[in-house]
């Protein structure tokens, strides 16, 4: 309560003395003034400190309130859960025992449960027990612990226990809650503190040693040394209550705090903003910020994907209306509509669901989206005959391997492999492709060339590609991966998602400002280049270069774009960019695959919409609105914190200094000072901070 930030600026060192002094002042006034006279002075201190004490108390008090808020803010995760049979996204802490919650890649495991269905589930419980190796979870061993996180796979589970019912809560309630560690402006700010502290110290000990001696010399001549009176008592603590008066003046302690309260008010604006600061001493590396690492799916774009354009049975087609859609189906043969269904609706980690108000929206990442509802408007065209197939192996995607496969057993028999991904990655894998009349062909190299030629000029109308193949088996291992080859290609779709408008004019402003813009994406290289240079990233002379060639280069020749990167390239972008230039990095990122990188930078801003748990965790700034120019906004009030900070520096130790030489002549010349004065003004200072 308030009363705690009271007792807390009560603890002062110098107030505590100063206390003592105004006590001392009380008692000997008394003894030696009478009532009421002897009480004013003393009095005036005690109401001077009283006047600090509030003043610290209650901005501290203020501060606090604020930081609960934002606190709140940043422990409310939204999760997806099915209830009452339909699905919804609600607060964790609307959670209740009985909810099957739906976990996926990158996500925290909200509240303690049992696995019901799921592929590939890998928990990784270090947060827990601390064991670093992550663990697969299946019916096998199906407890799934809160607090951990899903390092790879989907599934449901049901809630068994929340909040402080769980082993994690068990476990934070034994731990207190740590406090904000110093910023680095702070400790500067403390140790240049110190040395003023100092400083006052010595020219207190000399005022104390003038004052005293001019005292003495005065007493000397007129009553003599041996005659001591209760006035005198007063005379001399008057005396050291101005030496300790001095000391309040002279150290600064107003200047840690006018970094919290710009840190604070920079914080504030920015959650207005759309930023959300979880560690404060974010803002102000931010404004020295030389070089923002940006992804670009859901930074740059607006992450809303719709399929643009196609190629199947050897020709492109861009989808577009309805007439298009008419003008495929009597294009391609029905061995092909239905491999093609089969595969967009068997190899996909979307789904449709009914919502509480029963309506049916399709959910999964964007991506996913975007290819399961470009097959929702096929279905009109063909019914879903064949697509009674069951699912035996499902290997989700994630950004390693760039790809997603299903193993799914046929109706009639056999077993079929999908895998949908990366299109140089599947196209690498594949041997034939599907022609026209829907038989399955050989890949000569002519046509292998024409397909590479189509993934290009797709990419280079920033269109992200993938591409959806098959490979029947006759038998298979339960345990084993899909084939690494052996595949026949179906199609490649050809996805469009815009740029955000705005984000030409933040880059241009970054560049303006003197911070370099690099982009960094699992994406495409053509794709990348093409919306690169659409955001003004990429310029003529600008070079972009692919993640496996990256690896091979020395540290030295750092990228504009890099594409096609594996989650330990960004990581190693950053570190070198760190140790070798020095720079101070900022990253921006929403993947399971950005966490290292965000963990590494100076800076690390999650997508607050896009971002996974495990993004946002290890991140110092939440971007709420998933935008590349409220990043630019986060790096402007960085600056400003910065220059109101030297602004403030300058300002407080004029008054300082010039307050300190006014004590200490004052008191050499007339052999009084102003103790309550001096304290105004330290408090006046401390309150224009
Ligand atoms: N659900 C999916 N199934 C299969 N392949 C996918 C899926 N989603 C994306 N891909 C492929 O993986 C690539 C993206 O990989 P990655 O996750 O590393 O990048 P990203 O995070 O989407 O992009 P950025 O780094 O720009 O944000 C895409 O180019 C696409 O070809
Ligand atoms: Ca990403």
């Amino acid at each position: 309560s308030f009363w705690m930030f009271v007792w807390d600026a009560l603890q002062d060192t110098t107030l505590i003395i100063l206390m003592v002094c105004a006590l001392l002042s009380v008692v000997v006034g008394l003894a030696s003034e009478g009532w009421p006279k002897g009480m004013y002075d003393g009095l005036g201190i005690i109401l001077s400190i009283l006047l600090v004490v509030m003043v610290t108390a209650a901005s501290d008090y203020k501060q606090s309130l604020q930081f609960k808020e934002l606190d709140n803010e940043k422990k409310n995760i939204f999760i997806h859960v099915t209830r009452d049979g339909g699905r919804q996204k609600i607060s964790i802490f609307d959670l209740v025992v009985g909810d099957i919650v739906h976990l996926s890649i990158g996500d925290q495991v909200p509240a303690d449960g049992l696995f019901i269905h799921g592929y590939s589930l890998l928990i990784d419980e270090s947060s827990l027990s601390g064991e670093s190796e992550p663990v697969y979870t299946s019916q096998d061993k199906p407890f799934i612990l809160a607090g951990t996180k899903v390092q790879d796979g989907s599934a449901k589970m049901i809630v068994t226990a929340v909040g402080m019912r769980t082993e994690w809560g068990r476990l934070m309630s034994t731990l207190s809650e740590g406090g904000e560690d110093e910023t680095p402006l702070q400790v500067k700010l403390n140790g240049v503190a110190t040395i003023i502290g100092k400083i006052g110290l010595v020219f207190a000990t000399l005022t104390f040693v003038v004052l005293m001696t001019r005292f003495l010399i005065d007493k000397g001549l007129t009553v003599g040394l041996s005659n001591w009176y209760s006035t005198d008592a007063l005379t001399i603590v008057n005396y050291f209550a101005t030496a300790v008066t001095i000391i309040v003046v002279a150290v600064p302690e107003g200047l840690p705090l006018a970094v919290t309260l710009s840190l604070a008010f920079a914080m504030k604006k920015l959650m207005n903003d759309k930023a959300l600061v979880r560690h404060l001493a974010a803002c102000e590396t931010m404004g020295s910020a030389g070089t923002i690492c940006t992804d670009k799916t859901g930074t740059l774009t607006t992450n809303h994907m719709v399929v643009d354009k196609i190629w199947i049975a050897e020709v492109s087609k861009s989808v577009t209306s309805n007439s298009s859609l008419e003008e495929l189906n009597s294009a391609i043969s029905s061995s092909a509509w239905s491999l093609l269904l089969q595969g967009i609706f068997e190899n996909t980690s979307a789904e449709v669901v009914k919502g509480s108000d029963g309506k049916q929206t399709v959910l999964g990442t964007p991506t996913e989206i975007a290819i399961f509802e470009y097959g929702l408007s096929l279905q009109g065209y063909r019914d879903a005959e064949d697509r009674s197939c069951t699912k035996v192996k499902v290997e989700p995607f994630n950004s390693v391997k760039k790809k997603m496969a299903v193993l799914v057993s046929l109706p009639g028999g056999g077993h079929r492999w999908f895998c949908k991904g990366a299109s140089e990655i599947i196209v690498e894998m594949c041997d034939k492709v599907i022609d026209q009349d829907g038989d399955v062909i050989p890949l000569s190299d002519d046509r292998r060339k024409n397909i590479t030629d189509t993934i290009n000029s797709f990419a280079s109308d920033a269109l992200r590609t993938l591409c959806l193949a098959f490979k029947d088996v006759d038998e298979f291992d339960e345990n084993a991966d899909s084939p690494p080859n052996g595949f026949t290609l179906i199609i490649i779709f050809g996805i469009k998602d815009p740029v955000r408008p705005g984000v030409k004019e933040a880059v241009q402003s970054c560049i303006t400002a003197g911070i370099i813009v690099r982009m960094v994406t699992g994406d495409n290289i053509n794709t990348a280049k093409a919306i690169a240079k659409e955001c003004g990233i990429l310029t003529d002379d600008g070079i972009a270069i692919e993640g496996p060639d990256f690896r091979n280069k020395s540290p030295e020749e750092m990228r504009d774009v890099m594409a096609r990167s594996l989650p330990l390239d960004k990581h190693l972008l950053v570190t070198n960019l760190r140790g070798m230039f020095q720079e101070v990095v900022a990253v921006t990122g929403d993947g399971t695959n950005d966490a290292p990188a965000l963990h590494e930078a100076d800076i690390g801003l999650a997508m607050g919409i896009a971002g996974t748990e495990v993004a946002k965790e290890n991140a110092d700034v939440i971007v709420l609105d998933d935008n590349f120019t409220t990043i630019i906004n986060v790096a402007r009030w960085g600056r400003a914190v910065y220059i109101n900070i030297q602004k403030f520096v300058q300002f407080q130790l004029t008054v300082n200094i010039v307050a300190l030489v006014i004590n200490f002549v004052s008191a050499c010349i007339t052999g009084v000072t102003n103790i309550i004065d001096g304290v105004l003004l330290s408090l006046l200072c401390s309150c224009c901070g």
